[in-house]
C-alpha cells in the first residue's frame, strides 16, 4: 500500500515530466520559424480585421504583404494560407507532411452526414479515399458513350436551349433556367431520371443544398458548433439546422431507399444503383460492406452539394463572360463548327481536338476561381513546410484564388484572357509550362476534386452544344454587371452578381 508521501512523490514527478516535456517542445517550436502574418490581439487575434465575405482577397493582399506562406488566427483557430501552387502540392501531396495535412477541421455538419459519414468534409481515412475512387470512376462510368444516360442528358440540353432561344427577344435571367438544368442532370446521374415539375418537392435538391451552405456559412457554423444546445431550440440557428435534416430526409427517402426498394440486379438506372450493387456484392461475399446505407446516402450528398453548385457556377459566369467578350464567343464559335460541324451533338472526346475551348474553360476557371479556398485542411501534427512550422491543429487554407491571380505568375491577373494558355501556334501550352503547373481549380494531392473529370465532360458538352446553335449577347434593358471577381461578395460559396443577358439562335444551327 502506498503512502501519502509516495503519492506525493510520484505526482511531483510526474508533473515535472510534464512540465520538461512541455518546456522542451516550447521551446523547439521557439526556434523553428513560424510563418509570417499580421499582428492579432490577445484572444480574437486577427478576426476582427478579416472580412468574412471577402476573406479570399482579403488574404491575398496579406499574401502580397507578407509572402506565400502566411499565419494568421481567427479567436483560437491558428490558420495557415498558402498562395503558391508547389507550396499547396507539397502540403497535400508531396513530403511526408501529406498524411496529416488532409483531414477536415469539425463543423457544425456531421450530424447531417451521419456523423461524417461522406467525402467532402470528413477526415482522411481508409474508408474516404474509398470512396473517392468509388466515386470518380462510378460517376463517369454510368455516363457511358451513347448510353441512356447520355441520351437524356442530351435531352436536357436541347430543352435548355429551347427555353433559352424562346425568349429570344426578351432579357432572360439565366440562374434559374440553369439551377433546373442541373437539378435534372444530377437526378439523371444518380437515379436515371428526371424529377417531374408535378411531383411534390420536385426541388427538394436545391431545397436542401441552399440550407447546407447557410448551415456552413461561417456565421452559422460558429454559432452552432460553440453553443450546440441551439439545435434544439426555436430560433434562426435552431430552425436552419432542423429544417437542413428535414431536407436530407426528403432527399435520401426520394434518392436511395425508394431506389433501394425497387432495385433489380442487371439493371443500372444511374450511380445509386451502382452504390447498391457494390453494397450487396460485398455483403454476399464477406458478410459486411465498407459502403453502408449512411456512407451510400452521404456520397449522394456530397455529389449533389459539390457538383451542382459547382458546374452551375462555372455555367454561369461562361455567359456573363461571354456577354462581355463577343471576340471569344466568335472564336468559340469558329472551332466548334471546325471540328464538331452544326450536325451531330457533342461528345467529350471532342474536346482534346479544341484547344480554344479548353483554354475558355481554363481562363474561366482561373478568373473566377469559383471555389477560392478550396475546402479548408487541418493539419493533426507539426510539420515543415518551406523552413516554416505549421504547427499542430492549424487549419490550412489552399488559397486558389491568390495562386489564380498573382501578378508575377500571370502578369494581367484581372483580365478574361484565355489566349494566355496557348502558344503562337494556337496549341494548349505543355503541361510543365509555369501557366499550366499554376492552374489547379479543383486543387491538388489527396484530397483534390475527385469530380473533376465529370465536372469537365459534362461543362464542355453543355458548353459545346450551346455554342453549336446560339449567341449569348448583352441585355437590352438592364445593365450588364460587370464580370471582375475582385466583386464577388462571399468565400463561401463564391457568386458573381445575377445578370439578364439574351440568346439569339444561330442560323446554321441543328434545333
Ligand atoms: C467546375 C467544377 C468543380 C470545381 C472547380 C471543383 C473544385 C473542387 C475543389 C477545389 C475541392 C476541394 C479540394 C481540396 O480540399 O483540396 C473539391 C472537392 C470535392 N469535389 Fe469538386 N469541383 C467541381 C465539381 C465537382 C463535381 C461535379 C463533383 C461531383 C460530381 C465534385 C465533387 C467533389 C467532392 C466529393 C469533393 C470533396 C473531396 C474530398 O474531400 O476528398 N466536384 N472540388
Amino acid at each position: 500500500m502506498m503512502s501519502v508521501t509516495d503519492i506525493l512523490i510520484i505526482c511531483t514527478c510526474a508533473s515535472s515530466f510534464v512540465f520538461i516535456l512541455f518546456s522542451c517542445s516550447s521551446l523547439r517550436n521557439r526556434n523553428r520559424r513560424l510563418p509570417p502574418g499580421p499582428k492579432g490581439y490577445l484572444c480574437c487575434g486577427n478576426s476582427f480585421q478579416i472580412d468574412s465575405d471577402h476573406i479570399h482577397h482579403n488574404l491575398k493582399g496579406l499574401h502580397d504583404d507578407y509572402g506565400k506562406i502566411i499565419k494568421f488566427q481567427i479567436f483560437g483557430t491558428k490558420v495557415i494560407s498558402l498562395s503558391s501552387a508547389k507550396y499547396i502540392s507539397e502540403a497535400f501531396e508531396l513530403n511526408p507532411s501529406c498524411q496529416i495535412a488532409n483531414d477536415r477541421p469539425t463543423n457544425s455538419t456531421s450530424d447531417i452526414f451521419y456523423g461524417r459519414k461522406h467525402i467532402g468534409l470528413a477526415d482522411w481515412n481508409f474508408i474516404t479515399s474509398l470512396m473517392r475512387e468509388f466515386h470518380k470512376l462510378s460517376a463517369i462510368l454510368v455516363f457511358e458513350k451513347g448510353g441512356k444516360l447520355d441520351q437524356l442528358f442530351e435531352t436536357e440540353i436541347k430543352l435548355l436551349h429551347l427555353t433559352f432561344i424562346s425568349g429570344r427577344n426578351v432579357d432572360i435571367n439565366p440562374h434559374l433556367h440553369l439551377r433546373l438544368f442541373l437539378q435534372h442532370l444530377m437526378s439523371i446521374l444518380l437515379i436515371g431520371e428526371t424529377v417531374d415539375k408535378s411531383v411534390p418537392d420536385n426541388n427538394v435538391l436545391w431545397e436542401f443544398i441552399d440550407l447546407l451552405y447557410v448551415l456552413i456559412d461561417p456565421s452559422v457554423d460558429g454559432a452552432l458548433r460553440t453553443f450546440p444546445f441551439l439545435r434544439r431550440l426555436p430560433g434562426y440557428y435552431g430552425n436552419i439546422y432542423r429544417q437542413t435534416i428535414v431536407a436530407r430526409d426528403k432527399v435520401g427517402k426520394r434518392f436511395y431507399e425508394d431506389r433501394k426498394a425497387s432495385y433489380r440486379p442487371g439493371n443500372i438506372r444511374g450511380l445509386v444503383d451502382v452504390c447498391i450493387l457494390n453494397q450487396l456484392e460485398e455483403l454476399n461475399k464477406t458478410g459486411n460492406s465498407w459502403l453502408t446505407d449512411e456512407h451510400i446516402k452521404g456520397l449522394i450528398f456530397d455529389t449533389l452539394a459539390a457538383g451542382m453548385t459547382e458546374i452551375l457556377k462555372t455555367l454561369r459566369l461562361f455567359l456573363l463572360l461571354m456577354c462581355h467578350h463577343p471576340e471569344v464567343q466568335t472564336r468559340l464559335h469558329v472551332e466548334v463548327e471546325t471540328i464538331i460541324g452544326s450536325e451531330r451533338f457533342p461528345c467529350p472526346e471532342d474536346l482534346k481536338w479544341m484547344p480554344y475551348t479548353q483554354a475558355v474553360m481554363l481562363e474561366i476557371w482561373r478568373y473566377g476561381s469559383q471555389t477560392p479556398l478550396a475546402i479548408p485542411h487541418l493539419c493533426r501534427k507539426d510539420v515543415e513546410l518551406d523552413g516554416y512550422l505549421i504547427e499542430a491543429g492549424s487549419v490550412i487554407f489552399p488559397n486558389l484564388y491568390a495562386v489564380h491571380h498573382d501578378e508575377v505568375t500571370w502578369g494581367d491577373p484581372w483580365e478574361y484572357r484565355p489566349e494566355r494558355f496557348l502558344n503562337e501556334s494556337g496549341e494548349l501550352l505543355p503541361s510543365d509550362h509555369t501557366l499550366m503547373q499554376n492552374i489547379i481549380p479543383f486543387s491538388v494531392g489527396k484530397r483534390a476534386c475527385p469530380g473533376q473529370d465529370f465536372a469537365r465532360s459534362r461543362i464542355f458538352v453543355t458548353m459545346a452544344s450551346l455554342m453549336q446553335r446560339v449567341r449569348v449577347i448583352p441585355p437590352e434593358n438592364s445593365n450588364l454587371p460587370p464580370a471582375d471577381p475582385r466583386l464577388y461578395s462571399k468565400a463561401y460559396p463564391m457568386t458573381e452578381p445575377q445578370f439578364e443577358c439574351r440568346f439569339l439562335p444561330r442560323e446554321d444551327s441543328i434545333i
